[in-house]
């Protein structure tokens, strides 16, 4: 089980990339050095430890849940896959994926459950999972779903005053009431197989399509592309600190300002590579009718920022937040590959030059 097992830890000789550590119990008091750090961050990197977060205990039942559900029969998995549509909920099978341009296949097998679901549960609102999830609905994943939410909105509601936009802009947003994309992910990647100590990308180079992803792991694997080069490096996980990363539409939103950071996941380094890999996240997106664009007209610190934007291509799709989302699913999967276009047609924000 993966909230029980002691891991060897995290290598001394391997390079790690080092993030800033926001405490969310000072960001709740509203404290001003501890905004300035998430700012720094969410400008520079995209990604942050958060800490006092206060969902722990919530975290641990949702890898019990994710082991109950991964051991299931594949072909009782299989009845929930999530399909080659562009439906993110449900299940991905090993391999569903593709993980670069000539069709790689991944090695993760995640079970996605839509935070409409798990809310309007036991009424389907978009699809319907394995019993294991639906015996923990109530008793586990609502609970951490909605902490996970309270913990995203208010990132978001700073965020919506340092970007200088008018109070409940974002919050607009990620209606509580509409449909959208936002949904909590168990992961499981198998260990790296006797020997082998080749990194293979377990899920492959991306960037997240929603707002805001709050993850939760044990062992290494994650790395991110460091800005201004083209090095992976990883990033070590600290017990009870989550990773935070900014999403696809919290760039477009802001006119680039803030940052959608290139990340992939690699068997975890020396020892810990023996291990499954367990890991579990939640994103917010943004309500599904949402278009994706600059909010230059909401505010001046977005509209000046992307007066220095070139390539503004990204950032004009005039694609909703459900057309965004549902055009990078689609074109990930490996049954639709066709060829390096399909895996391009799947790209998010980071072919920019700033995310280069
Ligand atoms: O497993 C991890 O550490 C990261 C997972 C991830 O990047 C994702 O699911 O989008
Ligand atoms: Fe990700």
């Amino acid at each position: 089980m993966p909230g029980l097992t002691t891991y060897p830890s995290f290598p001394e000789n391997v390079p790690t990339h080092p993030l800033l550590v926001v405490d969310y119990e000072l960001l709740e008091a509203g404290d001003k050095d501890e905004v300035a750090k998430l700012w720094k961050a969410a400008t520079e990197l995209g990604f942050w430890y958060l800490k006092n977060h206060g969902v722990n205990e919530e975290v641990n039942q949702m890898f019990e849940m994710g082991a109950e559900t991964m051991t299931l029969p594949y072909e009782e998995k299989m009845k929930f896959e999530q399909g080659d549509d562009g439906m993110s909920f449900g299940y991905k099978a090993p391999g569903a994926n593709a993980v670069d341009e000539t069709g790689t296949k991944d090695s993760v097998e995640f079970m996605n459950i839509s935070k409409d679901d798990a809310f309007s549960w036991p009424t389907p609102t978009h699809r319907t999972y394995p019993s294991t999830v639906d015996a923990r609905m109530e008793s586990t994943i609502r609970p951490f779903i909605r902490k996970s939410v309270e913990v995203n909105d208010t990132l978001l509601t700073i965020f919506n005053e340092l970007l200088g936009l008018p109070e409940g802009t974002l919050a607009q947003k990620h209606k509580p009431d509409e449909h959208s994309g936002s949904e909590a992910r168990c992961i499981k990647n198998p260990p790296r197989p006797g020997g082998i100590s080749e990194e293979k990308a377990a899920l492959g180079a991306h960037t997240d399509f929603g707002s805001l992803s709050f993850l939760h792991n044990r062992l290494g694997g994650l790395q991110v592309m460091v800005p201004g080069t083209t090095q992976w490096q990883y990033i070590k996980p600290i017990p009870g600190h989550a990773i935070c990363n900014l999403g696809d539409s919290m760039t477009i939103f802001s006119g680039g300002i803030l940052r959608s950071n290139l990340h992939r996941v690699v068997p975890p380094p020396g020892a810990q590579g023996q291990f499954e890999r367990w890991s579990l996240v939640y994103f917010t997106r943004p309500g599904n009718s949402v278009i994706l664009k600059p909010l230059v007209e909401e505010s001046n610190i977005v509209a000046d920022a992307y007066t220095k934007v070139v390539d503004r291509s990204i950032y004009e799709s005039g694609q909703t937040s459900s057309e965004w989302f549902a055009r990078r699913i689609r074109n990930q999967r490996s049954k639709n590959q066709k060829g390096p276009e399909t895996w391009r047609a799947s790209r998010g924000t980071e072919h920019l030059p700033s995310a280069a």
